[in-house]
């Protein structure tokens, strides 16, 4: 089939978004350190696995020895999660449980302290929710009567406030990429309170944060009681797995805040754990689009370099 014609090449080149990496606070050594002990219960005995620099990029996963198809490598807890509050999503989702609220308004699902999160009556009384709330409460959110998606979108960010130093340190040393977009989030989160923080210290802290989401996040899709849950979340180990069109690691979701990777053919030792962060049938000008345009880099591997498949091919 044709070659891919060269100002395709160039339209691509200018949809990669300028995108700078925030400094990572942590060695290679340190990151897979602070893995281990996040891990905790979770760890296997004898993993498959090893934290170590890439020759794809930055840091990745490699299997210290031959995997077989289908094995499960790790499952992992998060380190953040929160509500994508996409509009097409129902925001009557408790945000600590994702139950659907009961109720038929907006006025139903927020907890009547004013904080202005949906909290399903179970979890209102809980110490989790009494610490977002009383963050909440003291920015002072403008609006009380209706659920403001940009509000509970802020919400996964702002749980970096409640982590302990060992988490704070991992999520310094994850990847995070700064592309021109970062500060909006914050921006229009800011725009929803009366006492939205302006600490320099602060901002930077969140910035760190929404970077570290845009670079690693899993949306996670997930059924409670029937209802479909959309949640963003944050996994340090889940995310080192680099991106290849024809990975050899799929991961699923025990529950929206539980990853398991398993591996999806043989992996022998030594080589390179990898996932598909497009979708695995996309055409090949689509993946680059997709990957340019979300994790600012062009994939070089051996699908999107065959000269023999059209750019345009989707497998139906
Ligand atoms: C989820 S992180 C993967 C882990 C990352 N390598 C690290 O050191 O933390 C995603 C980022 O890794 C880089 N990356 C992943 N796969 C890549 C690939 N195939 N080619 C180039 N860069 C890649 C990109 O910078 C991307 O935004």
């Amino acid at each position: 089939m044709s070659e891919q014609p060269s100002e395709n090449r160039e339209e691509q080149r200018q949809k990669i978004q300028p995108m700078q990496q925030m400094t990572i606070s942590a060695s290679t050594q340190e990151l897979a350190e602070l893995i281990d002990l996040r891990l905790g219960d979770l760890r296997p005995r004898e993993p498959a696995w090893r934290v170590a620099d890439s020759p794809i990029s930055g840091r990745g996963i490699f299997a210290t020895r031959d995997i077989a198809a289908g094995e499960e490598l790790f499952r992992e807890h998060t380190l953040l999660v929160g509500p994508t509050a996409h509009r097409s999503t129902n925001l009557r989702t408790c945000t600590l449980c994702y139950c659907l609220i009961p109720g038929d308004t907006d006025l139903d699902a927020l907890c009547p302290a004013g904080c202005g999160l949906p909290v399903c009556p179970d979890c209102r009384t809980s110490d989790r929710h009494q610490l977002e709330c009383k963050l909440f409460r003291k920015w002072k959110p403008l609006e009380t009567q209706r659920i403001e998606p940009r509000a509970l979108r802020i919400l996964s960010v702002v749980r970096c406030f409640f982590l302990d130093e060992p988490q704070r340190k991992l999520l310094y040393a994850m990847q995070a990429n700064a592309d021109r977009y970062y500060m909006k989030e914050v921006q229009r989160a800011a725009e929803c309170f009366q006492h939205f923080p302006k600490e320099q210290d602060m901002l930077d802290y969140f910035y760190r944060t929404i970077c570290a989401f845009n670079t690693n996040a899993f949306e996670s899709r997930s059924h409670v009681g029937g209802h479909e849950v959309l949640v963003r979340a944050l996994f340090p180990l889940a995310g080192l797995l680099n991106h290849q069109c024809t990975p050899n690691a799929a991961h699923h979701f025990e529950d929206g805040e539980t990853i398991v990777v398993c591996s999806t053919e043989r992996i022998p030792c030594g080589a390179e754990i990898t996932m598909s962060y497009a979708k695995l049938l996309w055409s090949t000008l689509a993946r680059k689009i997709f990957l340019g345009m979300t994790k600012h880099f062009m994939c070089q591997c051996v699908r999107c370099q065959d000269p023999t498949v059209s750019p345009e091919h989707c497998i139906p």
